[in-house]
């Protein structure tokens, strides 16, 4: 069949040497799993190359030959780096899996906490050092942002303490557009800027690809405090009319985490008492909730669902504030440990955030000990060291489904997954919360798992699974990329994970920690 598309015909004589028939068919290969992670058929694809189907599926055979031009093409497509060229290229992993993990790991701090507390920083006119601070891919790019607009940010010389000092005009014209486009949480830059300045514009909040995410939650939120903002071409254009008042009640329509943020970042500055309710009592809202108490803003409720807020127009401290562990961090490193069938511990993990976690775990037939609590560094959040032996696991008797904290973290389903794959029987795993989490899970099928997709929304997994090695693009979102590189550890034999830059958006050193517990992981790039 002849190709509409010059580019996709035979190369001329002057044409450089086609690439081998084994590169070409596992480039094919990688077109092929990059689509169907963009959800694409190979119709859709042929569209945006202003080609024909036809030519995509040759492609993804191998039967065509590849110019940079077209791989060019192809990654622009694909919206993804899978293609790309030269030095800078993806890191791959080359994960030799099937053995024991052994000895302990600590939790790093959270991305989450670490987010909201870069932003938060924005209302403080003293120098705020933020201490134990994740070094993730997700930080540097508010840190791009925040600097972009004159924030300064200074690392200590050990690289885990950040100074931040906020000028008293900041160049919001001046903001990398590029880097907040990249992350969702600079919608967490509305709560602190609407004390600011009364008219301003933010790029589009980006992020994983996990589906549509609404804002609208925020708008609704902010209302009170008198911000009205309109998209357009990309962008928020946000207005500000303060509103009257010495008491306002935010009734939040979901009780959502980086939602309640916004709402008591707005609330700080604002004069007065401001009610929130149905806020979330996730980890993150709390080590906000501690970082603003130490600013001098009044925050009552702490852990519940009703957040009392006394405001204060201006807010001058120096501050220090400890950013505590990350339960999502705590919940991959036993994950880790549990499909591989190790005897492993892991340190300073926040228990309260992972107690309904270890409680389904236990009635799957985990077997773990605790350590006596303690105390993380911001004085509040609960610690344990979690000890978990090599168990007999067989799936839980209901579903797994998350729910706002205190119920199983959304964050965590995906682990769920692929402990789920390991044990033995059918689990259902619902998650009602992301249209396109639980749909890239389905690439644990390549390593041998029975996973299937009951709608975009529900994955049944039936187990034990003969885990056994191969090769796999990670998917275009955070935690499914971890838990494919989880589900390499417990296959025999050598695996690669291709493109796994998204994985240090939110997790630091994973792969030398795991490492450092009998892992066998090599980096490698093109
Ligand atoms: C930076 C940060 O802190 N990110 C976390 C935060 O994102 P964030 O707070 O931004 O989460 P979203 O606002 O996107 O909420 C996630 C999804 O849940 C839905 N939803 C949420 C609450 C609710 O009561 N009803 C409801 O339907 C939302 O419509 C959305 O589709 O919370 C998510 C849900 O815990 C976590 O996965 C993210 O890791
Ligand atoms: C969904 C997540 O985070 P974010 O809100 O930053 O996309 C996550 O941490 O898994």
């Amino acid at each position: 069949m002849t190709s509409t598309d010059p580019t996709l015909r035979t190369p001329t004589a002057d044409a450089p040497p086609p690439l081998a028939p084994g590169t070409t068919r596992r480039i094919g290969l990688l077109v092929r799993d990059a689509r169907r992670h963009r959800g694409l058929t190979q119709q859709q694809l042929a569209e945006r190359l202003g080609t024909d189907q036809t030519d995509v599926a040759r492609i993804e055979q191998g039967g065509q030959n590849l110019t940079l031009e077209l791989l060019g093409r192809l990654s622009d497509a694909l919206d993804s780096e899978l293609l790309g060229v030269g030095a800078s290229g993806p890191t791959h992993l080359r994960v030799t899996g099937g053995t024991p993990l052994r000895g302990s790991v600590t939790v790093k701090s959270s991305k989450n906490a670490a987010v909201a507390l870069l932003c938060a920083s924005l209302l403080n006119r003293g120098r705020t050092t933020l201490r134990n601070v994740a070094r993730i891919v997700e930080v540097d790019r508010i840190l791009d942002v925040l600097r972009s607009i004159g924030v300064s940010a200074t690392w200590d010389g050990t690289g885990r303490d950040l100074t931040l000092v906020v000028p008293d005009d900041l160049d919001l014209d001046g903001i990398d557009a590029d880097a907040a486009r990249r992350t969702r949480s600079i919608i967490m830059f509305l709560g602190p800027l609407l004390h600011r300045a009364r008219t301003f514009r933010l790029p589009y909040a980006g992020g994983c690809d996990l589906g549509t995410r609404t804002v609208e939650p925020h708008m609704i939120a902010l209302r009170p405090f008198g911000l009205a903002v309109e998209a357009h071409a990309g962008e928020y254009h946000a207005a500000v009319e303060p509103r009257p008042g010495s008491r306002r009640t935010i009734v939040l329509t979901e009780r959502g985490d980086t939602v309640t943020e916004n709402a008591l970042l707005a609330a700080a500055r604002t004069d007065g008492t401001t009610v929130i309710r149905n806020a979330s009592s996730n980890y993150m809202v709390q080590d906000l909730c501690l970082y603003l108490q130490l600013l001098g803003v009044g925050v009552e409720g702490l852990g519940t669902t009703t957040l009392t807020v006394h405001g204060r127009p201006v807010l001058d401290a120096d501050v220090d504030y400890t950013i505590s562990e990350d339960p999502v961090e705590a919940m991959s490193l036993l994950t880790a440990g549990i499909v591989t069938g190790s005897e492993l511990t892991v340190r300073r993990a926040p228990i309260e955030f992972l107690e309904i976690e270890l409680a389904v775990l236990a009635e799957m037939g985990l077997q773990y000990a605790l350590s006596p609590e303690y105390r993380a560094d911001n004085g509040h959040t609960r610690l344990a060291d979690v000890t978990i032996s090599p168990s007999q696991l067989k799936a839980p008797i209901d579903k797994i489904h998350p729910m706002p904290f205190p119920g199983l973290n959304i964050d965590h389903l995906p682990f769920f997954a692929v402990i789920a794959a390991s044990a033995t029987g059918s689990t259902l795993i619902h998650d009602w919360v992301y249209d396109n989490r639980a749909i890239h899970l389905s690439d644990l099928t390549r390593l041998g798992a029975d996973v299937r997709l009951m709608d975009p929304h529900r994955v049944l997994v039936t187990g034990p699974t003969r885990w056994r090695s191969a090769e796999v693009v990670c998917p275009p979102a955070l935690r499914p990329a971890v838990c494919i590189l989880l589900a390499m550890l417990a296959a025999r034999g050598t695996s690669v994970l291709r493109n796994v830059d998204i994985i240090a958006r939110g997790y630091e050193h994973l792969y030398e920690r795991l490492v450092e517990i009998g892992a066998s992981i090599e980096v490698f790039s093109d």
